[in-house]
């Protein structure tokens, strides 16, 4: 586990001076993604890494296993509520759609949620801007085959170092990273909604993902919930469609 690290955290060092930055942002939830991610900016830039602890409807306080895992990583953080922000944007979308148009109420929990995510999103941005740093995504192997991201919220940043890691990777990483244990064993969530687990939303377990991922046989009826996910999110893995350049006379 140690070379894993070594060579991920060597990869951000490279990467970050090649850009002309001086150091790394990551949005710390206080979920497992977020916390090896935390870990390994602070090994790449002891002086030049920060966390950002984003709530909604909660105070920075109250983000326990964030501000747990960033004080135990010896991260340097900041905490910026969201929850004003999100109420009234997402109030002004509403109304004015209201006014003019028509309010989809089957739609509404899920366009809330990924407005939360790219509130959060705009903040690292703004964060990164002010630092001269780059925004470290937390995306893993299982999500973004599947998509189970926002596109251009938790989906957006500069680098992705746990693009190739499964869940299991991630865990046995944060194991070695002495992530505290709280973050470790709570299941995975988004958090975008009361309630909202993974797994759940997912349809089909971060196991048996990680062991299709690893070319095992899995059950037929998984192994269709995956590829479906996967090819519903073929979109989010590229950059905007556009038109083959307009030739004049065709
Ligand atoms: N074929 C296509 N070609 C080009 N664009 C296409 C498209 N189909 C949809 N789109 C666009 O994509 C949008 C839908 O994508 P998107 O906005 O991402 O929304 P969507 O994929 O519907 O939802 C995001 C999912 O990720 C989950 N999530 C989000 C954030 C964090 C986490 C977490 O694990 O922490 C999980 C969330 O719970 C939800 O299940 C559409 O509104 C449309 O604009
Ligand atoms: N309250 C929050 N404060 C700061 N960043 C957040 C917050 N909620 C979500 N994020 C960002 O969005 C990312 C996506 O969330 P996701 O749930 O996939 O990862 P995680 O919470 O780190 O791990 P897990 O999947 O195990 O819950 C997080 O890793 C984090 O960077
Ligand atoms: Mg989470």
């Amino acid at each position: 586990m140690r070379e894993h690290v070594d060579y991920l955290v060597e990869w951000l060092e490279k990467k970050v001076k090649d850009a002309g930055a001086k150091g790394a942002v990551v949005g710390v939830s206080g979920g497992l993604d977020s916390a090896v991610v935390a870990n390994l900016i602070k090994r790449a830039f002891p002086d030049n890494s920060l966390g950002v602890i984003m709530p909604i409807d909660q105070e920075v306080s109250n983000q326990e296993e964030a501000v747990e895992t960033v004080e135990k990583a010896e991260l340097f953080y900041i905490g910026v509520p969201l929850t004003d922000s999100y109420h009234t944007t997402f109030r002004e979308i509403k109304e004015n759609v209201e006014k003019h148009g028509e309010w989809v109420e089957d739609n509404e929990q899920l366009g809330g949620a990924n407005l939360k995510a790219r509130l959060r999103m705009s903040t690292l941005y703004a964060m990164a801007a002010n630092y001269n740093y780059l925004v470290i995504g937390t995306g893993n192997a299982p999500e973004t085959y599947t998509g189970y991201f926002t596109k251009f919220g938790d989906g957006a940043a500069d680098l992705e170092p746990l693009a190739h890691l499964t869940k299991e990777e991630v865990r046995d990483m944060a194991r070695y990273l002495e992530v505290p244990n709280s973050v470790i064993e709570r299941p995975p969530s988004a958090e975008l909604w009361e309630g909202q687990t993974d797994e759940d939303e997912l349809g089909v377990s971060y196991d048996t993902i990680d062991a299709y991922l690893r070319g095992e046989t899995i059950d037929e009826k998984d192994k269709q919930i995956i590829e479906e996910l996967h090819k519903k999110s073929e979109h989010k893995r590229h950059t905007p469609a556009t038109p083959p350049k307009f030739e004049k006379g065709e």
